[in-house]
């Protein structure tokens, strides 16, 4: 029978293969104690196997609490437990409470970090993957040789389906690819869904009438599965293209019911990622977390940006770029969604670490709130794009371009650039 793994990042005072022969006994066949029906068949079946073990360091202190040893030394290592596909099926809710489930509470670890995934190839035919990706992305939007650009509805919540809408044609008229509702937008009173769509999708209509470009509008389902199902026909009655889900709230079954619809291309708004990831030694790591929603079949996943507004350094968005381009079952591309305090001034830099541009590339506050208003907000993006791509720094870039210019102005004032020089010991393991 086929086989799954998981690696892990580990802290333990313990023995180290003791404690990780506790974490396979645990999300598998064993408890705290033997019980009469653990047979050496059964196990032989479907115990989890602890495939390898590589030792990094060791500290001085646990990086969590609740660890069972008051110890003296803490020992990390790299784990890799393994599976038969027996245990579970293709059963994606259950192959989550597997590797990621019980095993955060062992006392037996002092840290635990999910870090990578793998499945065996019978995987890709019984999941779709992504249906649209990098290259359905680009077809339903037109855009095939630049990264997509694109901005989110701000302010996030208060605004009407008609002023909504305004703000659509002012964006559309000045030349953007993708607009998304933001996350906390969904089907509130002062903005119903359906009268959003309507209102929103009436002005993108009106322009790919008339100029033969239709926007990317990502409208956000996300909420109970009935109302998401009747608002994702809404989106397709009216002609768009795109829907957007919080994936951390709406869940990997929710969500999977979307994607096999297979209609809309799905963006994948991971909200609530800081509460996976934040810490260096708990959660998961974005290598594992971006294939288990490709399996789901999402599109499009948010990777933050660099020199972002929050706290994730310019090496990990560069990691997680990097992994959403990489193939998955030789294919199945999702596209990486560069969000969180852009305007144009890091693409020059997003650009010369990764030589991409398969990227959906966001700027809300950033083109909103430009000093000369939103098209000139656009005009920043897409200049400071054409500069990246031809090598240009910043600072070259900037005297090609007065609405860049007035970008930076503004907005590098806003941005703590400093944050990758100062992660901490355990930060400099994952981070
Ligand atoms: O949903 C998002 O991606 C954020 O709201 C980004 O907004 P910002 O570009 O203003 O940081
Ligand atoms: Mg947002």
């Amino acid at each position: 029978m086929e086989r799954f793994s998981a690696t892990y990042l580990i802290e333990t005072p313990l023995d180290i293969a003791a404690a990780a022969e506790s974490l396979a006994g645990e999300q598998s066949s064993g408890t705290f104690v033997s019980v009469p029906g653990e047979t050496a068949a059964l196990k032989e079946r479907f115990a989890a196997r602890v495939e390898s073990i590589r030792e990094i360091e060791e500290c001085s202190s646990p990086s969590l609490p609740g660890c069972s040893a008051n110890a003296n030394s803490y020992r990390r290592a790299e784990v890799v437990v393994s599976w038969s596909l027996e245990n579970v099926g293709y059963n994606l809710p259950t192959i989550v409470s597997t590797v990621q489930g019980n095993l955060y509470e062992m006392r037996q670890f002092s840290g635990l970090k999910l870090v990578d995934l793998e499945f065996p190839p019978t995987f890709s035919s019984h999941f779709n993957g992504p249906n649209f990706g990098i290259e359905g992305s680009r077809r339903l939007t037109g855009i095939q040789d630049r990264p997509l650009l694109g901005t989110i509805i701000k302010p996030s919540v208060g605004m009407s389906p008609q002023e909504t809408a305004e703000l659509v044609r002012t964006l559309a008229e000045a030349g953007v690819d993708f607009i998304k509702d933001d996350e906390l937008m969904a089907d509130a009173p002062h903005s119903p869904f359906n009268e959003r769509v309507a209102e929103v999708m009436r002005v993108i209509n009106d322009h790919a009438d008339r100029s033969g470009k239709k926007i990317m509008f990502a409208f956000n389902l996300s909420d109970e599965m009935d109302r998401m199902l009747d608002h994702y026909d809404t989106v397709i009655s009216h002609g768009g293209t795109c829907a957007m889900v919080s994936l951390n709230s709406v869940g990997i079954a929710g969500v999977k019911k979307i994607c096999d619809r297979g209609k809309l291309a799905i963006h994948g708004h991971r909200n609530g990622w800081g509460m996976l990831n934040r810490h260096p030694l708990l959660g998961i790591d974005f290598k594992a977390y971006q294939k288990l929603w490709r399996l789901v079949g999402v599109d499009q996943i948010h990777v933050n940006g660099l020199q972002n507004k929050f706290c994730e350094s310019d090496d990990s968005v560069i990691r997680s770029i990097k992994a959403c381009q990489e193939p998955m079952f030789g294919g199945w591309e999702i596209l990486p969604v560069v969000s969180s305090g852009q305007w144009g001034g890091q693409a020059p830099e997003t650009y010369r670490q990764t030589q991409s541009i398969d990227l959906l590339y966001l700027a809300g506050g950033g083109i909103l709130a430009h000093p000369d208003g939103p098209s000139e907000g656009v005009k920043a993006l897409q200049q400071a794009w054409e500069a990246a791509v031809a090598g240009l720094s910043l600072e070259e870039a900037i005297v090609e371009s007065p609405a860049l210019l007035r970008s930076t102005e503004k907005f590098s004032k806003h941005l703590c650039t400093g944050l990758d020089q100062t992660p901490t010991s355990q930060g400099a393991l994952v981070q």
